[in-house]
């Protein structure tokens, strides 16, 4: 039996591995859950997999949930109640699902506690890597990625010597946007952008796919998951989603990690591995697929993906600021204040206005984060 705690098991991620849970329940137990806001389905989550401790954002949610739940399910809310849910049971595994650098120190605790983490929410490794990789390291605790390029890079690097890897490639859809110019971004909608051709995602990821941001902040993931210098990761574009990334290594071999867009593939993987399962999701069939294609990256059309280059290249506070002006940005945009293009113009100033901050402690990453956030929010 597994034990696994889900920190936003009512996203699309949380959801999805729930599915995974239910399609093979001998294996697994649920230790905890945590919600942000949609208290109404993480009671109904609560009394199907029967957690020992559920979070809420905040206490009023926490006492609506009191009242439908049995005594015995221990409920906590905010912050703090997060690290509890992360770090206070028995689980093995921790998903981290959440959404947003306020990810960061509920995945910190459970580190601590010396969990497995199965890592969704990339933005805390683009927010604290050099921290989150250190402290897992000196605990001697896994970090296994959810992401599907990096589940898939995982899975080419299985039992390769990392010496001879030449380059890692993460493949982008390109996005909800990815047959439009430049010029034809200017007035997208909301819904248009929340229209991803391939995935059903959470609202910021999707925004990020479209702006490419997504695939920055991959970048900056893979560079801490994997060890590699920014010149070894690139970026192609690959409409189908079908080839979920490759490695090339230094005799040329290419090894691709394929299977259709199904984000329960790279879940399971995570908390089977080393072992393959039978999986919930469908097969993939090339002959009714036919064709796959493959463009190179334009960093004119996708600025925000320089963005993200440029900052993980600069280390220090930059991918902080970097994560943290985007999700500001995209926030402003979901909320109709700023139009589509304006995310990229928001994360281009406030990275334009960082002075040389260093990021190597908590709290100088708390600083610049918090710094960022206001200046994002004032651009
Ligand atoms: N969706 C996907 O296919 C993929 C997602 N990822 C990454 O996984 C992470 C999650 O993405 P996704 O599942 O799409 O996101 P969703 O928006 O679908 O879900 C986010 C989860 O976080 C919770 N949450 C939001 N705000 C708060 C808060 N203030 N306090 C506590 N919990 C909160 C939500 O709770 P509630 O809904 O109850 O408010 C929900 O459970 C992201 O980092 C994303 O980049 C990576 C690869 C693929
Ligand atoms: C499913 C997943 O891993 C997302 O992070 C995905 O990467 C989004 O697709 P694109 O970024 O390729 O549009
Ligand atoms: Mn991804």
């Amino acid at each position: 039996m597994k034990k696994i705690t889900i920190l936003g098991s009512t996203g699309s991620i949380g959801t999805q591995t729930l599915d995974v849970v239910a399609s093979d329940p001998e294996r697994y137990e649920i230790a905890g859950l945590s919600a942000g806001s949609n208290v109404e389905l993480l009671i109904r989550q609560a009394k199907q997999f029967h957690p020992k401790i559920v979070c809420l954002a905040t206490k009023e949610l926490a006492e609506q949930a009191r009242r439908e739940l049995p005594a015995s399910v221990r409920i906590v809310y905010g912050e703090e109640g997060l690290s509890e849910v992360a770090a206070g049971t028995d689980a093995d595994t921790v998903v981290t699902a959440i959404v947003g650098s306020r990810g960061l120190p509920a995945t910190l605790a459970a580190i601590e506690e010396g969990k497995t983490i199965a890592l969704a929410n990339k933005e805390t490794l683009v927010t604290a890597g050099h921290i989150v990789m250190e402290r897992a390291a000196n605990k001697g605790v896994s970090i296994l990625p959810v992401d599907s390029e990096h589940s898939a890079i995982f899975q080419c690097l299985n039992g390769e010597d990392r010496k001879s890897v030449r380059r890692i490639t993460l493949t982008a859809s390109g996005g909800s946007f990815r047959d439009k110019s430049r010029d034809e971004l200017e007035g997208v909608t909301v819904e248009q952008a929340l229209n991803h051709p391939n995935w059903s995602m959470g609202a910021k990821v999707t925004i990020d796919s479209a702006t490419m941001a997504n695939k920055g902040l991959e970048v900056i993931e893979a560079h801490w998951l994997f060890g590699a210098a920014y010149d070894q990761i690139d970026v192609l574009i690959h409409p189908e989603s079908i080839v979920h990334s490759f490695v090339e290594f230094d005799d040329y071999s290419v090894i691709a990690q394929m299977g259709l867009p199904d984000m329960r593939v790279p879940i399971q993987y995570a908390l089977t591995y080393p072992e393959r399962r039978p999986s919930p999701a469908g097969r993939m069939d090339l002959a009714a697929i036919g064709k796959l294609h493959f463009r190179q990256m334009d960093f004119e059309r996708y600025p925000c993906l320089k963005y993200a280059f440029e900052a993980g290249r600069a280390g220090g506070a930059a991918p902080t600021a970097f994560n943290a002006a985007n999700e500001v940005a995209v926030a402003r945009f979901l909320n109709g204040e700023i139009s589509f293009l304006g995310i990229e113009r928001v994360i281009e100033t406030v990275l334009g206005k960082l002075t040389a901050a260093g990021a190597d402690s908590l709290e100088a990453i708390a600083e610049v984060d918090a710094w960022a956030r206001e200046a994002a929010a004032n651009v």
